[in-house]
């Protein structure tokens, strides 16, 4: 069987809710930003329904949606809203996807062409258990974080619901450097603190941490100070850590200046870049391919390669890039090369990961365990 991967990285996002862990690896990972998230700490009975309260002069006879009574502005919303109505619909809270194989869901499907059944039955299967190990939870309140302004699409909610029983989620991506494949594989906690206590056990798996605080929220920033000290505590000491000041796009809200961030990232002997998932500004492979060489100091790991900064010289090429991130390497990656060879190495690697990985290119998916 051909090899998926020659190499493995393990990267870790942390930061605060909602200064946009989830749309950098989307960004990353599919290069797509959707503005309206659900949080990956965040259970949908608390977001949607606050959205659901807002919109509930659209929404009659219990949530069940009809052409007359749902208006869609958009495919994502749209999506979105139907799931609304299965989770805040007229159905008992031990909905099942049986249950749903009734009228009610023909009438969801016939007012929106773009849900297919089989994946509102997926979507309705995850609600189900999702419902049933939840009905006696107290329901979650928003402390820190933001009401997203819609639900997520339906293809969104796979990951999310399974994120939301572990407030972990991760992607991952292959890049060929100079032959080798080289999987990323990026791990996004919630940043709520009730969730701190499950994300801290990923902290000794990771081999790059991004600590990710937006430039329009100081608290966001101060922050970065309590996450880098549960790094120190948790992460391997090796560890490479770098700092991202998200949402450069909002100039006009920027409340953290550039110069802050170099000055707390020097200070914890940090790299540090600025990035938006918005206009994919230093985040995807094309950044990467673009020449850009982020070496500064001259070693570094792979980590680096996800996020590159914008103010280096066009010159070097990707493949320069990738020398010296192997030659600053050349020691671990030797070791993982003896390992590769080793088949039962990679799939103890995969069973340590617990993933259920069938290895379709790079698409990633989520996984809570
Ligand atoms: N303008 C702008 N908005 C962004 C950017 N990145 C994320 N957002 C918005 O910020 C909000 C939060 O993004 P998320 O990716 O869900 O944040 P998170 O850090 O994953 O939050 P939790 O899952 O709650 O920990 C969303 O409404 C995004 O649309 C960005 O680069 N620019």
């Amino acid at each position: 069987m051909a090899k998926q991967y020659d190499v493995l990285f393990r990267l870790l996002l942390l930061g605060d809710s909602g200064v946009g862990k989830t749309c950098l690896l989307c960004r990353f990972t599919d290069n797509e930003f959707h503005p309206s998230h659900i949080s990956t700490h965040r259970a949908p009975s608390v977001c949607d329904h606050s959205w659901m309260l807002r919109n509930q002069a659209r929404v009659k006879n219990n949530g069940v949606p009809s052409r007359s009574t749902i208006k869609y502005p958009s495919q994502g919303l749209q999506e979105g809203r139907v799931l609304c109505v299965l989770l805040f619909g007229p159905y008992p809270a031990q909905t099942t996807a049986r249950d749903l194989s009734s009228p009610t869901r023909r009438q969801v499907q016939g007012s929106d062409p773009l849900v297919h059944r089989g994946e509102l039955q997926h979507v309705a299967a995850e609600l189900g258990s999702y419902k049933q190990a939840h009905t006696s939870s107290p329901p979650l309140t928003l402390g820190n974080s933001r009401v997203v302004e819609g639900p997520a699409p339906l293809k969104e909610l796979g990951s999310r619901a399974q994120a939301m029983r572990g407030g972990v989620d991760f992607k991952m991506k292959t890049l060929v450097i100079d032959g080798i494949k080289v999987r990323i594989q990026i791990w996004d906690t919630a940043g709520q603190e009730r969730y701190q206590t499950i994300t801290k056990q990923y902290y000794r798996r990771a081999q790059g941490i991004f600590l990710v605080y937006d430039i329009t929220s100081e608290r966001s920033f101060q922050h970065i100070m309590k996450w880098a000290s549960d790094v120190d505590e948790y992460a391997p000491d090796k560890v490479q850590k770098i700092l991202v000041g998200n949402k450069s796009d909002e100039v006009d809200k920027r409340q953290v200046a550039t110069e802050q961030g170099i000055k707390l990232a020097r200070a914890y002997g940090m790299d540090f870049y600025e990035t938006s998932a918005f206009t994919n500004h230093n985040i995807t492979e094309d950044c990467v391919m673009g020449g850009n060489d982020p070496f500064s100091d001259g070693a570094s790991y792979l980590s680096r390669l996800v996020l590159i900064p914008a103010a280096v010289p066009p010159s070097k090429t990707f493949t320069r890039l990738a020398e010296q991130v192997l030659a600053a390497n050349k020691k671990d990656l030797d070791l993982l090369r003896m390992s590769i060879n080793d088949d039962f190495n990679l799939a103890a690697l995969e069973e340590e990961e617990g993933l259920c990985d069938s290895g379709a290119g790079d698409q990633g998916k989520g996984c809570w365990c």
